[in-house]
């Protein structure tokens, strides 16, 4: 299993689940200078600030109401709370698992990048890689999961096939059939004032899956049909990708021997992960047979989808199902929290949302096709998008277990060290940027320099390096797509206070997302 420690207590759990959130991952690898090494001089990391442990009961009683500093600190602000007062450089100890280093600071932050090496290390989700291990020995290279050498040469087959522009742009169009059907089906979600229903995050869950497994699987499972059947194999999806979810954090943080002997809560992630492997399966089979029967010169002119370069590529079938199953995994609660976070701040941010829809006024002529073309012209709507998740991010931070000692910020920092880059700590302080309360989509275009960050390392949403996210082309398309189609047809109100969110595995809006949604 990953270090992280199974069977912790719920206080434990606070810190924790911070961790789990980051565990989701550009190309530049240099060399580690030598200041990075750690040297004689270097402090040991048992002087690393942080909370220091008591024998016997660590730091876990730091967390239990009445008696802890840190008791009520949600997860989602705990990484802030220990760098306010611990510094920018924290270590997290004495909660049964090894420790955690907390890190929100640009230089740092480059340097754990600047040393990852080639096949950058990042904890699995140990349930997850459990699954994979016991029941789908084929499948245990998939990205989520897998670390070193399996992982590079998969994931080099799916940088071949998803990282690259062309093949993303086949995309535009079925992904703009999709958020043309989502838009639909809000004319009849709103009520009489024109205002979403309280599920409508589910709602969005459904048009980021429709789109993504479109992209994964080739096919258009229907997620968004007005007599979807919840008890039929696409009616139950949205669910059980929440199962999954759920079920996850319960086993990775609860006091569990799920290993040990089958709990109901493991059962329901294998049940989970069981029916998305065999549809995954069985879609990836129709695809494979559909390329076996077609003659060489009908592969060479025809516009191949992602799914089918893959199986190509990489004749083996299985890769075609890791695929499937990383990105539903890691591409429908992502995408769909995110785009929630995106309309929330354009709706609570009239003027910029008012330049937003003077922006697609200008460049969208009435009756134009949605095209690539278009999209790159839609500068300010991408500038919205970047600053969405510069300020309400659904991944708070980015994980990595350091390939070698570094001096770090003076102190000596052992290879093997469990690093969380607290990217929203950084992307919320005065320090490293200006006015970063404010939703400032301007910020991002050429000429406002005094509102850029301080370091291209505090705003990574993506991760960075070899091991960044493998469907940000997608994320950014479905996201851009829907934005430009939504802002265009309507404008966006807020008449309620602040929704909540938390830090679940994702960082998520806990209370209803209840959008007026009025024709221009
Ligand atoms: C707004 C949406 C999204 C955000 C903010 C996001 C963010 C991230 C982050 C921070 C990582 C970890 C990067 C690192 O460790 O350096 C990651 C990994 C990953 N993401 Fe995304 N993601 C999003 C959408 C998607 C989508 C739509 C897909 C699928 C098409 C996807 C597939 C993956 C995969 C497969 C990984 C693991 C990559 C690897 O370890 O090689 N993500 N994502």
């Amino acid at each position: 299993m990953g270090t992280l420690a199974r069977g912790l207590t719920a206080p434990a759990r606070c810190a924790n689940q911070q961790i789990l959130a980051v565990r989701l991952r550009s190309t530049i690898t240099v060399s580690p200078t030598l200041d990075e090494a750690a040297t004689p001089d270097s402090r040991p990391f048992s002087e690393v600030p942080g909370p220091k442990p008591v024998p016997i009961f660590g730091n876990i009683w730091r967390f239990i109401p009445g008696i802890g500093d840190l008791a009520g600190i949600t997860p989602y602000d705990l990484p802030g709370e220990l760098v306010r007062r611990y510094g920018p450089v924290v270590k997290l100890e004495g909660l049964f698992t090894t420790p955690r280093l907390f890190v929100a600071d640009p230089e740092c932050v480059q340097q754990v990048f600047r040393t990852e090496g080639q096949w950058p290390i990042r904890e699995g989700i140990s349930s997850i890689d459990y699954y994979y291990k016991h029941y789908r020995k084929n499948l245990e290279f998939s990205l989520g999961t897998a670390n070193g050498e399996m992982w590079q040469k998969f994931r080099s087959t799916v940088n071949q096939v998803a990282m690259q522009p062309r093949n993303v742009k086949v995309y535009v169009e079925p992904i703009d059939a999709v958020s043309e059907q989502f838009i639909q089906r809000i004319q009849s979600l709103r009520d009489e004032n024109l205002q979403l229903p309280d599920d409508f995050l589910t709602e969005m869950k459904k048009w980021a899956g429709e789109s993504i497994t479109y992209v994964a699987l080739d096919t258009r499972l229907g997620l968004l049909e007005d007599n979807l059947d919840p008890q039929s194999e696409t009616g139950r999806i949205i669910g059980l990708v929440q199962d999954v979810f759920e079920s996850m954090a319960k086993l990775e943080f609860g006091l569990s021997p799920w290993k040990l002997v089958s709990t109901p809560t493991w059962r329901k992630l294998k049940f989970a992960m069981d029916v998305f492997t065999e549809m995954a399966t069985k879609r990836v089979d129709d695809v494979a047979l559909r390329l076996a029967k077609m003659s060489k010169e009908e592969l060479e002119s025809r516009q191949l989808s992602v799914l089918e370069r893959l199986l190509i590529n990489s004749k083996d079938p299985a890769k075609g199902v890791a695929f499937a199953l990383d990105m539903m995994l890691a591409g429908i609660d992502t995408t769909a929290n995110q785009t929630s976070f995106l309309l929330y701040l354009l709706a609570t941010n009239p003027d910029q949302q008012r330049t937003l829809q003077a922006e697609l006024d200008r460049e969208w002529a009435p009756g134009a096709p949605l095209t690539a073309a278009l999209l790159e012209r839609l500068k300010y709507t991408r500038a919205a998008i970047k600053e969405s998740l510069r300020l309400m991010p659904v991944v708070t931070g980015i994980l990595r277990t350091s390939n070698q000692d570094l001096n770090m910020k003076g102190y000596h920092i052992p290879k093997g060290t469990t690093t969380i880059c607290s990217t929203y700590v950084m992307c919320k302080s005065k320090e490293f940027v200006p006015r970063p309360d404010d939703f400032l989509p301007e910020r991002w275009l050429p000429g406002n320099e005094s509102l850029k960050p301080t370091s291209p390392f505090v705003n990574i949403p993506f991760g960075f390096g070899p091991r960044m996210c493998a469907g940000k082309r997608f994320a950014d398309l479905e996201m851009e797509v829907l934005c430009a189609k939504l802002l265009r047809k309507y404008s966006l109100e807020w008449h309620h206070p602040k929704p909540e969110v938390q830090q679940q595995l994702f960082v998520t809006f806990t209370s209803p997302l209840k959008i007026t949604m009025k024709e221009r």
